[in-house]
């Protein structure tokens, strides 16, 4: 396989644009997908992995670029895994605030021991808009969801994710270690192995 020199990051979330080019950008020229186009595909899967290789064989089609695309979200056991792949709308598609104070509402009551969740992350790499061979690889972050945010770091639901490793939310985690650790941290380990770039 060719060596990758440059993608595009099939994304239009900041904070996740912010994180995995700090985990890739020593290696591969990145450049986000609104360079290209501001159009959203909207995100008609019914898995994580689906949502992830659309949304990247967008970017690649419009890019004319190899595409990596990531597809995330927050699964909390007491909620059947919920929100799940609808974890950006969970609130309707009224933003971060919303969606971590409904899920606090739907937790409401419920002791530390049923608070249990996990992180998902998955990444889709296609070299090119027809590539019938996707790289795909996952990471999962096992936690706790918190019954106040803390923490200012990070984005989206951090504020709420308690890190039993760290004693501290993944919002208050410095971005560096955050890095190390996450579900996107995993995911992009398996990815640079495949890449020939660990
Ligand atoms: O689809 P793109 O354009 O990449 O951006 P998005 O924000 O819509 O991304 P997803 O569809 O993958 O939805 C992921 C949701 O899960 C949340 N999420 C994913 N990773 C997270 C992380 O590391 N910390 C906090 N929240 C995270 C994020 O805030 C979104 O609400
Ligand atoms: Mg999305």
């Amino acid at each position: 396989m060719q060596p990758i020199t440059e993608l595009v990051l099939a994304s239009h979330n900041a904070g996740k644009l912010k994180e995995l080019q700090a985990m890739l950008g020593k290696d591969i020229r990145v450049r986000p997908v609104s360079d290209f186009s501001a159009i959203e595909p909207e995100e008609t899967g019914l898995s994580f992995i689906e949502n992830a290789i659309l949304k990247a064989r967008h970017a690649a089609r419009v890019s004319g670029l190899p595409a990596l695309a990531d597809d995330s979200g927050l699964a909390v056991a007491a909620l059947g895994g919920a929100p799940g792949i609808y974890s950006a709308r969970y609130a309707d598609g009224q933003g971060d605030a919303a969606n971590n104070a409904k899920l606090l509402a739907a937790l409401q009551g419920l002791p530390d021991a049923e608070r249990d969740a996990q992180f998902v992350c998955t990444l889709a790499l296609l070299r090119h808009a027809e590539d019938p061979l996707p790289i795909l690889c996952e990471g999962l972050w096992h936690g706790r969801i918190l019954h106040a945010p803390r923490g200012e770091q990070g984005f989206g639901y951090d504020p709420l994710f308690w890190v039993p490793e760290r004693d501290c939310s993944s919002a208050e985690l410095p971005a560096a270690e955050k890095n190390r650790i996450s579900h996107r941290a995993k995911a992009m380990e398996i990815l640079r192995r495949r890449l020939g770039i660990a």
